[in-house]
């Protein structure tokens, strides 16, 4: 790791102030970059009322993304440096709250950008396989091609990667932006994604011995464990700037089908029983990427996932197993 990195972690942590981080992303990314900065410069926020769990782990705030003064405040009396903007409604509840979905994913995403730009943050905002559509390449999907997707959520994630890189090159804000595959972890209740099952059918496993997929079994889309998704983060945060060729990046560390998943977690619960019932999510996982090319991200800034499919299982597997019931 370069000496530059190491000297930032120690010596001048960033104060940090995470959206919507009572999500399935946000609270452990609230965990990695305490251990890395300390307790008292990650400020977690959202509009949900915290555990007291959360509430006794370090600084948490009501901060709703629609609320500009509201956000300036925070930034302000927490002397805000880094900004990881994780507010929105993903893309299978956005199909059932258009409006609302407009307003946090879009109008959200220009009160960060400004806010931003105001105070001189550097800004992570994920973008996500739901960017690309239908007339994209599927198998592999590149990092520039043709995206026109057919959700509300991959509508509005476009627009975040665009007006991103327009506030970079217009303003210079230090945008950093990364494209997630489905991300999988033990928190049994993800935001209502098209990629859920996968973590679903983990809990499922193990709790009943039975699973119902809202995926047709052969629908391959591109994953990756949490560990993988909030190292790459971070990295791409500390990422020396000359080592950035763009803003926007692919990641991504396998790509699976549901009967696949299945087949590799009957190793660990032998019994396994998988139905599929195909619903509304099926329309959309068809029209997304099958494979992700992140060949961009492996050469410009070293990305490199850690968990493939048998070693994401066996530590999902343990880590429920693990929890009380
Ligand atoms: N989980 C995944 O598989 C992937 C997630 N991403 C992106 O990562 C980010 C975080 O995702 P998750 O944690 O999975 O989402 P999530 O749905 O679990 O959490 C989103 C959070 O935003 C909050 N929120 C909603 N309206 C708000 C408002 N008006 N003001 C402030 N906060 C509000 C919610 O209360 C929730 O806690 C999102 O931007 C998502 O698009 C991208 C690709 C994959
Ligand atoms: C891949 C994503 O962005 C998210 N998990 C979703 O399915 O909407």
């Amino acid at each position: 790791m370069p000496t530059r990195r190491l000297m930032s972690t120690v010596q001048d942590p960033p104060r940090i102030l995470i959206t919507g981080s009572l999500g399935q992303l946000g609270t452990e990314l609230a965990r990695l970059l305490r251990s890395k900065y300390g307790r008292d410069n990650v400020i977690m926020s959202d509009i949900v009322k915290p555990t007291k769990e959360i509430l006794e782990s370090g600084p948490y705030i009501f901060t709703d993304i629609l609320d500009f003064k509201g956000l300036q405040e925070a930034v302000v009396m927490h002397r805000v440096d880094w900004l990881i903007h994780f507010s929105a409604l993903l893309s299978a509840v956005g199909e059932q709250a258009v409006p609302l979905a407009v307003r946090v994913n879009i109008e959200g995403t220009h009160n960060v950008l400004e806010l931003a730009k105001q105070y001189s943050m550097k800004i992570f905002v994920p973008s996500t396989i739901g960017a690309f559509g239908p007339d994209s390449p599927r198998d592999p999907t590149p990092n520039v091609c043709i995206q026109r997707p057919k959700t509300i959520y991959g509508v509005s994630k476009v627009h975040a990667e665009l007006m991103g890189e327009y506030y970079h090159e217009r303003f210079g804000l230090d945008f950093r932006c990364l494209r997630f595959p489905g991300i999988i972890s033990s928190d049994s209740n993800p935001g209502g994604g098209t990629t859920d099952y996968a973590v679903q059918i983990f809990h499922d496993a193990l709790r009943t011995g039975q699973h119902t997929c809202y995926l047709r079994p052969d629908t391959r889309l591109p994953m990756m464990y949490i560990d993988d998704c909030l190292r790459a983060l971070w990295e791409i945060m500390v990422a020396p700037e000359e080592q950035l060729k763009r803003r926007t990046y692919n990641v991504t560390a396998m790509s699976f089908s549901p009967a696949e998943i299945a087949e590799e977690l009957r190793k660990h619960v032998p019994g396994l029983e998988v139905n599929y019932k195909p619903d509304q999510r099926q329309k959309i996982a068809d029209s997304w990427p099958m494979v992700f090319d992140d060949s961009e991200a492996r050469k410009d800034w070293g990305w490199s996932h850690k968990y493939d499919l048998a070693e994401m299982c066996r530590v999902m597997v343990s880590n429920i197993r693990k929890r009380p019931a």
